[in-house]
């Protein structure tokens, strides 16, 4: 695909940036193809139970496990199923700055509010090296721009100093999707001095904390994401007390769940596929399998928090 300079995208910059926008898993069929039916009802959940926006190809949809020609059936497929019901996030993956520019296009083209840059899998990147690759993609955007910032799962990122440095060089840079503790993200928050609009992932571990931080929103998996929304509504209502109350309800099963990327993937979407009624989870590799205990804890979590509305 050949990237114009110019794209003649609508501009999406009337979009706000906050609230609870969940980020779908990949489910899979028994032959190891993406799962048409479970995506599109993960979209009807997401639109159904509140979330500001949707997002997909992050950690919890599994990127980096899957082929050009699957990541771009997700954003279609997410781009279709919402069908601009609520702005689409799409999380960008690829090992050069060339590959990233075609995948925003493809999101832009798919009407994407928001394309959220992953660093490439290259450890030995510096962080200038980051800045400019990251720069790059930003320059030829169409759309806003975002990077996610997850050095303790992807083993590169930038350091909040970094992040501010780099949106003062690139306007349309206006979101941060970090995962990190509450105190990482009001550092992120006061080094960028409100230029950006800074979400947290995590599962969404330390929520009220977040938001206290200054945080905008969250970007979690939807494991939990209706009771997230009603946190998120108390804590802007001034509510602070009923936003504490509602988050040690789920905080058992979002640190049961959130104990590395590779479990959130296990048990975070056979906790969504349990609220959703889905019989099976059938995984892709590499994976971690799940034991029976772990299942007994996600049928009790299940149990407890109940199905889906939608
Ligand atoms: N933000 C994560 C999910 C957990 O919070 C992601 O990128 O998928």
């Amino acid at each position: 695909m050949t990237i114009p300079e110019k794209l003649p995208y609508p501009d999406r910059m009337e979009t706000s940036f906050e609230g609870i926008w969940p980020i779908l898993y990949a489910f899979f069929t028994a032959q190891d193809r993406l799962d048409r039916a479970a995506m599109r009802r993960q979209t009807e959940i997401c639109v159904a139970g509140g979330g500001r926006g949707m997002a997909v190809l992050g950690l919890a949809t599994e990127v980096a496990k899957l082929s050009t020609a699957e990541r771009r059936a997700v954003v279609e497929w997410a781009a279709e199923d919402l069908d601009g019901r609520i702005p689409l996030a799409v999380t960008i993956f690829g090992a050069t700055p060339e590959e990233q520019s075609e995948a925003v296009a493809h999101a832009a083209a798919n009407g994407a509010a928001l394309a959220i840059l992953q660093p490439p899998r290259d450890p030995a990147m510096t962080e200038a090296a980051l800045q400019r690759f990251f720069g790059r993609v930003m320059d030829r955007s169409p759309v806003t721009m975002a990077i996610q910032n997850a050095p303790e799962f992807l083993g590169i990122g930038l350091s909040p100093p970094a992040i501010a440095e780099l949106s003062r060089r690139h306007g349309n840079f206006r979101v941060l999707k970090g995962e990190g503790p509450a105190v990482l993200m009001a550092r992120v928050v006061a080094e960028t001095e409100g230029r950006l609009a800074v979400f947290n992932g995590r599962g969404g571990l330390e929520l009220p904390d977040n938001l206290r931080a200054g945080c905008a929103g969250l970007i979690p998996a939807p494991d939990c994401f209706e009771a997230q929304v009603r946190i998120y509504d108390a804590m802007r209502r001034g509510d602070a007390a009923e936003a504490e109350r509602l988050y040690r309800e789920i905080l058992p099963a979002i640190v049961f769940v959130m104990q590395s990327i590779d479990h959130l993937i296990c048990y975070g979407k056979r906790l969504v596929a349990a609220r959703m009624g889905l019989a099976q989870v059938h995984d892709r590799a590499p994976g971690l399998a799940p034991t029976p205990f772990g299942e007994a804890a996600i049928s009790r979590f299940a149990a407890r928090l109940g199905p889906y509305g939608a």
